[in-house]
């Protein structure tokens, strides 16, 4: 990208971006590089993928299938080892948000392609389990189903509510058990069919709407030899274009613009909490860790019970920020993939013409911003089988621990109070695994689908 300040964007812009190996630079064109004033005029952040896309003929240009092969098998990795998986794409109108996302029918995104690759391992290895697909839009803060068919179709706005366990979902929303690649297309197709769309000044059919397209991916597995379901929900979203949180953009479609901003501005508010928060974490642990690394025997204590320690809380005297996922719709339903149990991607769009140099500047930030969160991310496995191998860990604990007591103390009467105390809850440990597994087999033999 040596000749890339005097090349010209699509938009008759020079070319303000520059892209290599994990790191973008933008150059700001309006300050002379003879200037002596404050403002920088090339700006770099590194990230852990940096695609370039703008010509195919260039030899560094990025195609989709480099994009899924980096982004959308990580995602897959993240869905089939149990976690819930959260891909989002961000950034100002004509970046290539929906193109990254969807794709056109000649270059299918990542959403089509990962739909086709989970259905493959479904009916490969699961062989009758299959994934359900949901497909809603949010505009002007309400939810709308876009796979919602005949009369249903006419009920606008869902409602949003939060399950204790689960977290937030969508009342009524219409689930669709999908069986192969032609019929998940059609829906995909259907769905963005009815995505709310209009033209901007730089984009004739830009989505005026976040669409949240979710895979709830479902496995069976043996474990200890007891039969245990992991459902995984992958959540792909394509959010509008980031200038709706602008105050200025849209004045001709106030409520539009208002609503949008709403999402996107409580977007913006819950990732830099969601950042402080996590490098208050980190800093409060690297802390913890250096003063436990000086008194040797209390190593690892702190530095869990502080990891352990949710949003909430938080070590070392200062407070966690409060973060206000419940102040849009859009954050609500992406509480847990924002900042909970999800393994989350963001992708950042951006164009790469200088009339662009504000809004690019201002999605790098943020893309920045959103890379210092630390997600809590865990296997969603079913709860009896979890129970059951945490007793049978702490059964072996205990055990263990039965022996060293024997072996220090060989005289019968010091150490018989003990030996029976702890004889006695591995005892009850064992019988408590023995009652679960006979209730897991008896009430799953007739559902559960294990793969040889
Ligand atoms: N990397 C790319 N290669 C080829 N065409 C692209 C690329 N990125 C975007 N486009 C094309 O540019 C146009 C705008 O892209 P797209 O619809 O993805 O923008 P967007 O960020 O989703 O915009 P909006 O927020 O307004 O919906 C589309 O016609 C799309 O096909």
């Amino acid at each position: 990208m040596a000749s890339s300040q005097v090349e010209l964007s699509a938009d008759g812009g020079r070319v303000a971006v520059q892209v290599e190996d994990k790191f973008v630079r933008i150059r700001n064109v309006k300050v002379s590089v003879f200037a002596v004033d404050s403002r920088e005029k090339l700006l770099e952040f590194c990230f852990d993928y940096c695609y370039w896309s703008v010509d195919p003929a260039d030899p560094h240009y990025a195609s989709q299938e480099e994009v899924f092969q980096d982004l959308g098998v990580s995602v897959l990795s993240g869905a089939s080892e149990g976690y819930n998986v959260c891909l989002f794409a961000y950034g100002q109108t004509g970046s290539g948000k929906t193109y990254t996302m969807m794709g056109t029918p000649d270059s299918i995104g990542l959403t089509p392609r990962i739909c086709q690759v989970c259905l493959r391992i479904c009916v490969h290895v699961f062989s009758s389990l299959c994934s359900h697909f949901s497909f809603l839009e949010i505009y002007n803060e309400r939810v709308r189903d876009l796979l919602r068919r005949g009369e249903q179709k006419k009920r606008a706005s869902l409602r949003v509510r939060e399950h204790p366990d689960k977290g937030p979902y969508v009342q009524d929303l219409s689930q669709h058990v999908v069986s192969d690649c032609k019929q998940a297309m059609d829906l995909l197709e259907e769905g963005i069919a009815n995505r709310i769309t209009a033209a901007t000044h730089n984009h004739d059919a830009s989505s005026r709407s976040h669409a949240i397209f979710t895979i709830q991916y479902t496995q069976a597995i043996l474990e200890n030899n007891l039969p245990s379901e992991t459902v995984s929900k992958i959540n792909l979203v394509d959010l509008a274009g980031s200038e709706r949180a602008d105050p200025h953009y849209c004045r001709d479609r106030l409520t539009e613009g208002s609503n949008i901003n709403k999402s996107l501005v409580t977007l913006g508010i819950v990732i830099s909490a969601l950042a402080q928060n996590s490098q208050m974490s980190s800093s409060c642990q690297s802390i913890n860790s250096m003063a436990s690394e000086g008194d040797g025997s209390t190593v690892g204590s702190h530095s869990s019970s502080l990891s352990g320690g949710g949003g909430g809380g938080g070590g070392g005297g200062r407070r966690h920020c409060f973060i206000p996922y419940r102040d849009s719709v859009l954050t609500w339903l992406l509480k847990d993939s924002l900042g909970g149990n999800s393994k989350t991607i963001m992708i950042a769009t951006v164009s790469p013409s200088a009339n662009s140099y504000n809004e690019t500047l201002s999605t790098l930030r943020y893309a920045a911003h959103a890379r210092n969160i630390v997600n809590k991310p865990r296997v969603n496995e079913d709860a009896n089988v979890r129970l059951i191998r945490e007793l049978r860990e702490e059964i072996d604990r205990l055990k263990s621990m039965l022996l060293s007591f024997e072996m220090r103390n060989p005289s019968p009467s010091l150490s018989d109070e003990r030996d029976g105390n702890l004889s006695d809850i591995v005892l009850q440990n064992e019988l408590k695994v023995m009652q679960m597994a006979t209730v897991i087999f008896d009430t799953s033999s007739q559902s559960l689908v294990i793969f040889s």
